[in-house]
């Protein structure tokens, strides 16, 4: 069987944060690839700042680019309304019968993990890692693997900020995707 994480997310924008969780799991599971899958709409949360989905779709290209084990998934742009996982696994589950699913969370997402949509149904369809993100504890009754990753205090959020001010994002994201940002005047660079 094929192994391949995905790291499911609004990646608005991708940052230094997505790239080494990936990464690491990748090493540590030993597995084949990672499939970076941007959300419709995220179930849980309002995406405060508009952004079109082929922004998001370029920013995450440009940020795999220079990995070859790094693919773009974008099942879930194929339908409208909340991106619920347990939906969008059974499908790729259905249309990849020999590959083993490895679905990376941080730390926010394990805490969150009890109000996932049929999450039961969903542990048995998929191995979660979780990977520890500064100011959320590890915690849950769930069996879930783990892994151990450098911590880094980077979100999409604080990059958002930072273009918004007028500050330095560089070395928080990759240089292609900070680019992209300043050259498409994204979240009002
Ligand atoms: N710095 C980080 N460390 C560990 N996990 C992270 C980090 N940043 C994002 N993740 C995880 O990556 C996945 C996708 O995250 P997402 O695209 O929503 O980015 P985000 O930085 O959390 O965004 P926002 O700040 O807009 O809420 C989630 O499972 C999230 O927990
Ligand atoms: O299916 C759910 O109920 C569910 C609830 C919260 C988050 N998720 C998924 O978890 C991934 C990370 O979410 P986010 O919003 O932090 O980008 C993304 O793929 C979401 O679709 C899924």
């Amino acid at each position: 069987m094929k192994k391949v994480g995905i790291l499911g997310g609004t990646f608005n924008p991708p940052h230094t944060g997505h790239l080494v969780i990936a990464n690491e799991v990748l090493q540590t599971y030993g597995l084949d690839e990672i499939w970076f899958m941007p959300n419709q709409v995220p179930p849980h949360k309002i995406v405060d700042l508009p952004i079109s989905n082929s922004d998001r779709l370029r920013m995450i290209e440009l940020a795999i680019a220079d990995n070859h084990k790094f693919r773009l998934e974008t099942k879930e742009l194929d339908r409208s309304g909340p991106s619920y996982t347990y939906e969008t696994m059974k499908i790729l589950k259905d249309n990849n019968k020999d590959i083993d699913f490895y679905f990376i969370i941080g730390g926010d997402m394990v805490e969150y993990l009890p109000k996932w949509r049929k999450i039961d149904e969903l542990l048995k369809m998929v191995k979660f890692v979780g990977v520890s993100r500064p100011s959320y504890s590890m915690e849950t009754n769930y069996d879930i693997l783990f892994a151990e990753t450098p911590q880094m205090d980077i979100s999409s959020r604080m990059i958002r900020e930072r273009v918004k001010a007028g500050r330095s994002t560089r070395y928080l994201l990759p240089e292609s995707v900070r680019i992209y940002i300043e050259e498409h005047g994204l979240y009002g660079a």
